[in-house]
């Protein structure tokens, strides 16, 4: 969560939850969906969300920014842009048409595997992964995958919401959206099916 220094949290935090639609029963019963199109028509609002990844990663000597297929790429691409970094896209199955490697993970609501372009990143490289949301964070965790495997420094993962112990929330009306900054290294997000969440909510 992005706290101010005198504890407080950010503002632009507010009106990024208020601009989150939250549909019911999509794309299957139980599944409450957080759907970011609402926020994406709000260009102020959308351009705060990607100010604060950008203020977060300024300084940080970012060279590759990773975007997760689909949600990711909206603002992963901007804030590649900003901080002069390139732009990775991990992508679904069958989409890329150079050498690719590939991992698979399990979904809220299904199972699916992430390709990446062999070549698009460098040994050592400091990457940062990106995507709108985090549920039981199976993607991001195939993301760093991914990345390791080819040597690169995944230095975060950054999400708009969170789906803290989606299973046991899932039954309830309202959730919690935060800008979710998990640290990769460390004992936080590093590789399984259910990476910790406990410390950074
Ligand atoms: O933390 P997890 O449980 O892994 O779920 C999070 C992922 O699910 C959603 O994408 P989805 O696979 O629905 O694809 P889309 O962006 O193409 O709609 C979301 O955009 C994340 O990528
Ligand atoms: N509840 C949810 N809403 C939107 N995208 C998701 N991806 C996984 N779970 C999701």
């Amino acid at each position: 969560m992005v706290e101010e220094e005198n504890g407080g949290v950010d503002p632009r935090l507010q009106a990024i939850k208020a601009a989150i639609r939250v549909v019911p029963h999509f794309p299957k019963p139980g599944i409450m969906f957080n759907d970011i199109t609402t926020l994406l028509l709000r260009p102020k609002v959308f351009k705060d969300a990607v100010e604060i990844f950008v203020d977060r990663y300024r300084d940080m000597n970012i060279s590759a920014v990773a975007g997760v297929e689909a949600r990711g790429f909206i603002f992963g691409t901007p804030l590649a842009l900003a901080l002069g970094a390139k732009f990775v896209p991990l992508r679904k199955p069958k989409k890329l048409p150079g050498e690719v490697i590939s991992e698979s993970y399990v979904l809220e609501y299904g199972t699916d595997s992430l390709e990446m372009h062999l070549g698009s990143v460098n040994r050592g490289e400091r990457v940062i992964v990106i995507d709108d949301l985090v549920a039981t964070g199976g993607t991001l965790c195939a993301a760093i995958k991914l990345l390791e495997r080819v040597g690169a420094d995944v230095i975060e993962c950054a999400c708009l919401i969170g789906l803290p112990k989606f299973k046991e929330d899932v039954s309830r009306e309202t959730f919690t959206y935060k800008l979710v900054i998990q640290g990769c290294k460390g004992d936080k997000i590093i590789t399984g099916k259910q990476p910790r969440f406990d410390e950074a909510w």
